[in-house]
């Protein structure tokens, strides 16, 4: 990231817009909840955020589709951007933008930016010939494909010979520039497989791309040529910078970028890496217009192997998902189990294992079980312990107070599961250290203040991991927080970095030992597995 990121107290961050093709399925719920989770990392610890997500809606894809339906175009992508705006209410997706392709406040963005490249030399008029996948909208090169002129993304569909007079974008100007961002901002393209897959690519020489096409009538008019209409990808990566406009400003360029650019993160599939780590920083580059601060293309969720598509069909169904088992549990699932920029499948029966091992298991109990204690041995209130005088030797405390930077570099890069295998082993360490340390013979033997040394160790851990797992889960957070005595909500994001100071909340030994506990209850019912499960 350049210094200018690092230094702003803003943060922006987009999902992709996704394809209104079809409702969302747990892939695109995959990369929503990744970027929620980095959004609210970035809230609590003080920063301005906005997350950007939203709709494609434009293209022959969406053209083709609504016909199928016997719906208009507008009216197909109206239900369908309904349904993945209420997918994200049920996630508790804190998104600040929700950018539809089909807003008119779009169409004037586009149209200004495509000037500035107009402007700037960078279209003319050719002869597009080639193998086009409809269900990617791009142009395939025939050795990508597979046998039968299928695409190796969809394997069910046949690519479609084309043959046209398009405009094109002089990318190939760019390679310069473009290799010089990689060379200067090793960053820019994570992770490192995505970064050489990219450099390989670019190696082979750019070509330049149409950004417009014949025939296809859902979408903007050329500004210079009417009769063509601009090519979907051209239109969606813009997407991003009309999000960043204010409801109530006009707009303009000017405008968009006035606050919140370059955006800092997007986060994406694999799929569309090279739109957004090849293609869209070029354009970016011929508007004179900042380029992003990076890319993080994630691996695919797959079921038997194959990537989980809509077109493919193989869908499993997030909003099933969710009614059955709530949000957080999904949200933990997909950032613990899977390591993020790797493939993973999705199985039902290892989902509920995990969620009972460490939620109900090992975090939920232990916060109850030590409530009963603290209710039992310590009148219900926070022991009076000094946290200084709870030796370094002490296990909990020597990961505890290393382990709110040990985390906030797992959030950083990205690497979810490995942040909460590093708060998962603390929660481990507690539950070891109670069984170990066995407070109720302490206190049978009079030692009372062993027994408080020994809650308060463990109280202290539990609230320090509710924390610092409070983007990831933030509803069973709140309630633990609740339970030792804090009256705040982990989803009011508005509040909630200055209600909870994250260099003081990230720390181990704050807890106030005058502290009233609150009533300990579940924080996690355990799941069962359901005869609607997959597997
Ligand atoms: N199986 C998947 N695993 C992880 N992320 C996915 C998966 N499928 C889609 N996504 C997310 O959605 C983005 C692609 O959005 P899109 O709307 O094109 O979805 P899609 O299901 O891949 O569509 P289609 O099957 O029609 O190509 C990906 O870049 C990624 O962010
Ligand atoms: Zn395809």
């Amino acid at each position: 990231m350049n210094s200018n990121q690092t230094s702003k107290n803003t943060f922006a961050i987009t999902t992709p817009l996704y394809y209104v093709n079809d409702l969302p399925h747990i892939g695109s719920a995959y990369t929503t909840i990744a970027a929620d989770v980095v959004a609210r990392f970035e809230r609590l610890r003080g920063k301005s955020v906005l997350l950007i997500t939203g709709t494609d809606e434009h293209g022959q894809k969406i053209e083709r589709t609504a016909e199928a339906s016997g719906r208009s175009p507008q009216e197909h992508c109206d239900t369908i951007a309904a349904g993945f705006d209420q997918l994200w209410q049920k996630m508790n997706i804190a998104y600040d933008r929700f950018s539809r392709t089909t807003n008119p406040r779009h169409g004037a963005i586009v149209k200004e930016f495509f000037q500035r490249v107009w402007d700037n030399d960078d279209i003319y008029l050719s002869q597009q010939t080639g193998w086009y996948c409809v269900a990617c909208e791009e142009f395939k090169d025939k050795r990508e494909l597979l046998e039968n002129n299928h695409c190796p993304m969809h394997p069910n569909r046949e690519v479609e010979w084309r043959d046209e007079q398009n405009y094109f974008f002089r990318l190939s100007k760019y390679q310069p520039q473009l290799e010089a961002l990689y060379q200067d901002r090793p960053d820019f393209i994570r992770p490192e497989i995505r970064r050489n897959e990219v450099l390989s690519f670019v190696q082979q020489g750019l070509q330049d791309f149409s950004i417009s096409r014949v025939n296809v009538a859902w979408g903007f008019p050329v500004p210079v040529d009417p009769k063509q209409t601009l090519y979907v990808w051209f239109d969606a990566l813009l997407g991003y910078v009309t999000a960043l406009l204010d409801p109530e400003q006009e707009p303009t360029l000017e405008n968009a970028l006035s606050k919140w650019s370059p955006i800092n993160l997007h986060l994406i599939g694999k799929d569309i890496l090279r739109f957004h780590a090849v293609y869209w920083p070029a354009m970016l580059m011929s508007a004179g217009v900042p380029v992003s601060g990076g890319v993080f293309g994630h691996g695919f969720l797959t079921k038997d192997g194959q990537k989980i598509s809509k077109t493919l069909g193989n869908i499993i169904d997030p909003l099933d998902l969710v009614e059955r088992y709530g949000s957080d549990a999904l949200r933990y699932y997909f950032l613990k189990e899977i390591e993020f920029g790797r493939d993973g499948d999705f199985n039902e029966t290892r989902f509920i294992n995990i969620l009972n091992a460490d939620l109900a298991n090992d975090l939920g109990n232990l916060l109850n079980r030590t409530l009963g204690m603290v209710k039992k041995y310590c009148q219900g209130q926070v022991p009076k312990v000094n946290p200084e005088e709870i030796g370094d030797k002490n296990g909990l405390k020597a990961a505890g107070v290393t382990l709110g930077d040990r985390v906030t570099c797992a959030y950083e890069g990205l690497q979810f599961s490995q942040g909460c295998e590093e708060i998962l082993s603390l929660v481990r360490g507690c539950n070891k250290y109670i069984d170990e340390q066995a407070p109720w013979k302490l206190y049978k033997q009079g030692e009372q203040q062993a027994v408080e040394q020994v809650l308060y160790a463990v109280l202290e851990s539990v609230r320090l991991s509710a924390y610092l797992l409070s983007p990831i889960i933030p509803n069973i957070s709140t309630a633990i927080y609740q339970q030792l005595g804090y009256s705040i909500d982990f989803n009011d994001q508005t509040a909630i970095a200055s209600a909870l100071n994250f260099p003081t909340h990230s720390s181990w030994g704050i807890l106030e030992s005058d502290r009233v506990l609150g009533e300990a209850k579940p924080v996690f019912a355990r799941l069962e597995l359901s005869n609607q499960a997959s597997s």
